[in-house]
């Protein structure tokens, strides 16, 4: 959204090293996220990418701390949210607001549209009376639905509808950094589009920072800066969008765009099919997690968790093959031409 600005404004959000276990029910350990490292400048929108089960909704969980997590820093605005005591810990959580996956169950049906926004407002210590009726107001227009619509209930309203309530809830508290769980999978595609628009509009006009969790490639591409690539709890590559969509060189990201549609059918594409499935959380591959599915692992791949490798600008890449295949493919495309 704010690729085109040529300024490199400083990170809001620092995630260093964040790792989420759960324990279950027989004792075990589940490695939901593994020291997770990356950042967000303020006013930028990221996209949390990978299959399901890499770790996604947990990582925008532990980042809120909606979860405790077990190890690593969250730094917003410089301040390392997780060793907080939970009284200053409130006054965060109004900077820090997430809007839910799924539109359905995230709201109260027994609440009014206007208790729902005014709960927010509580929290903030909003005045009560005629202001606060006009500020639910406005927020509704602000989302595109109407002011009459406050007196209503949640299961009056379409998916989309609901959708723009739990954004209106969000902004409610006038919050910094949004985390968006998957916020459009939910709904048919022409209303993801205005809900992604209403998102991206929102963005701009309110400086917000965004976390956008998905599936959809494409749909990070259209609305993202910078991409991190998630695959069995683990960041695989990260880096500005329009340099990891062009020039992925991590085999899983290889991989995920390869299986993505393309939107121009003149642009065709090989799809590399990964064999097998992803393993279990709870005893992830030594190594690279990724080696078990990766078309390119060798023995050297499961002795160390490869270490995150520069490749230009602000693009990262954690694969210890990755100069060794990148001159492979230089090599084919120099033969091509010969
Ligand atoms: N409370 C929990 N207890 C035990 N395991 C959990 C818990 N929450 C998540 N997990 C496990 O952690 C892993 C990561 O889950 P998570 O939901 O974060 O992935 P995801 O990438 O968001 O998936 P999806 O795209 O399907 O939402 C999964 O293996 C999941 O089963």
């Amino acid at each position: 959204m704010s690729g085109s600005l040529t300024s490199q404004p400083a990170p809001l959000l620092r995630v260093e090293g964040l790792c989420q276990y759960f324990k279950t029910q027989d004792g075990r350990t589940v490695h939901a996220v593994e020291a997770l490292t990356f950042d967000i400048k303020r006013g930028h929108t990221v996209g949390l990418v990978g299959e399901s089960g890499s770790g996604k909704t947990t990582a925008g969980r532990a980042i809120l701390r909606l979860l405790e997590p077990t190890a690593g820093q969250v730094f917003f605005n410089g301040t390392d949210v997780l060793s907080l005591p939970s009284k200053e810990m409130k006054r965060y959580r109004q900077k820090m607001q997430i809007i839910f996956q799924d539109p359905f169950s995230s709201l109260n049906p027994r609440m009014r549209v206007s208790q729902i926004i005014g709960e927010a407002l509580n929290t903030a210590g909003y005045p009560k009376g005629e202001a606060r009726k006009a500020r639910v107001e406005e927020l509704l227009q602000r989302v595109g639905l109407q002011a009459e619509h406050a007196d209503r209930y949640p299961h009056e309203f379409s998916g989309g509808q609901r959708q723009r309530i739990g954004i209106a809830r969000a902004i409610a508290v006038e919050p910094d950094f949004i985390v968006a769980d998957e916020s459009v999978s939910a709904l048919d595609v022409s209303v993801q589009a205005q809900v992604l628009n209403l998102l991206g509009e929102l963005q701009r006009s309110l400086g917000l920072t965004l976390l956008f969790i998905a599936h959809d490639l494409t749909v990070v591409e259209y609305l993202c800066d910078e991409v991190v690539v998630m695959y069995l709890g683990r960041v695989m590559e990260r880096g500005p969008c329009r340099e990891v969509y062009a020039r992925p060189r991590h085999p899983y990201t290889q991989a995920l765009l390869s299986a993505a549609p393309v939107p121009d059918p003149t642009r065709k594409k090989q799809r590399i099919v990964l064999r097998g499935d992803i393993p279990s959380p709870i005893s992830p591959p030594s190594g690279c997690v990724f080696r078990t599915r990766c078309p390119y692992a060798t023995a050297l791949c499961a002795a160390d968790v490869p270490a995150e490798q520069h490749v230009s600008d602000e693009h990262w890449v954690s694969c210890v093959r990755l100069h060794e295949l990148n001159l492979q493919e230089q090599g084919r495309h120099d033969n091509a031409y010969q």
